[in-house]
């Protein structure tokens, strides 16, 4: 069996361009076109490619741009300045704290500083409450891209097992949330570091989501064959950056969204997605 592509790069650019006419839309009705703000804060490489990365797609579907760079030794008082001036500055429709800080902030201070309703992270404690309480909120965006390239593919969800390996709070633990709720309707079992037999649950899985960062960790024969495997690890080694899926897994699985253009495009294009429907809501109340 070859799996079949789960396109994260293509399905991307398909959202890319329907959000393009509708920040047309809003636009013309506010006045004002949505700005995306960032808070980066040092200077690890791959944080100033993600960033750099998430305002290119800006300046594609007309958001504008609104960078706020500190240096690596600013102060916890220096970074929620910035976070009050966002919240405050009209042109900020939604904006986000790149993760992860440097280990001397409490970033669960900073985003708690932040107003929920510009939160396009889907991070702030008060939208991840919303989704334990299935209340509309921006969710979190890997999460959410997952799902979405999940169903423009036809990759059945409801009745299906889900293994998923890792439970950090962008990735591992929300995306639970998000596939038992009724619309999705999957089985979700949670594993991480400390599972017991990790081969079985992720044998008895019709998907599997590895977002553990442990390079090449599910291999093909501990995949139920015709499994759907999305790769969200990315660990950066001397050989290029590996995912968590080895590359052996696309002989048995039946769908494949590998590292790169899976899953990490989908996570910018729903960055861009809750910035354009916050320009929406704006717009309503116009
Ligand atoms: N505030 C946040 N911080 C972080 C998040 C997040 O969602 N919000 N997720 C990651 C980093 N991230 C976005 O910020 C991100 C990671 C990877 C990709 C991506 O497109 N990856 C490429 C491969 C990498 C490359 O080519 O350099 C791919 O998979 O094709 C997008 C966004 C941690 N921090």
């Amino acid at each position: 069996m070859t799996a079949q592509l789960l396109d994260g790069k293509a399905t991307a650019a398909a959202i890319r361009q329907e959000l393009a006419e509708r920040v047309a839309k809003s636009t013309a009705i506010t006045g004002r076109a949505p700005g995306l703000g960032t808070v980066l804060v040092g200077d690890d490489p791959g944080s100033h490619a993600y960033v750099g990365g998430k305002h290119r797609d800006c300046a594609q579907v007309g958001i504008a741009s609104l960078r706020r760079e500190l240096p690596a030794d600013a102060s916890q008082q220096q970074v929620e300045e910035t976070i009050d001036e966002l919240n405050a500055d009209p042109a900020c429709t939604g904006y986000i704290v790149q993760l992860p800080l440097p280990r001397h902030l409490d970033a669960s201070a900073v985003l708690e500083r932040m107003d929920p309703a510009k939160d396009a992270d889907g991070l702030h404690p008060v939208n991840l409450g919303r989704l334990v309480l299935g209340v509309e909120a921006p969710l979190p965006c890997t999460p959410r891209g997952i799902v979405e390239l999940l169903r423009r593919h036809d990759v059945p969800l409801t009745g299906a097992r889900v293994c998923v390996i890792g439970r950090g709070v962008t990735v591992g633990r929300p995306i639970g949330l998000l596939l038992t709720r009724r619309s999705e309707n999957a089985t979700v079992t949670l594993c991480h570091t400390g599972t017991k037999g990790l081969a079985w649950h992720v044998r008895e899985a019709d998907i599997v989501v590895a977002a553990a960062g442990s390079p090449g960790l599910i291999t093909k024969d501990m995949l139920r064959p015709g499994a759907a495997v999305l790769d969200v690890g990315i660990t950066r080694t001397d050989r290029g950056l590996v995912g968590d899926i080895h590359p052996d897994a696309a002989q048995v699985a039946g769908w494949l969204a590998p590292m790169p253009g899976g899953v990490g495009p989908m996570t910018r294009a729903m960055l861009l997605t809750h910035v354009v429907e916050a320009a929406e809501r704006n717009a309503n109340a116009v």
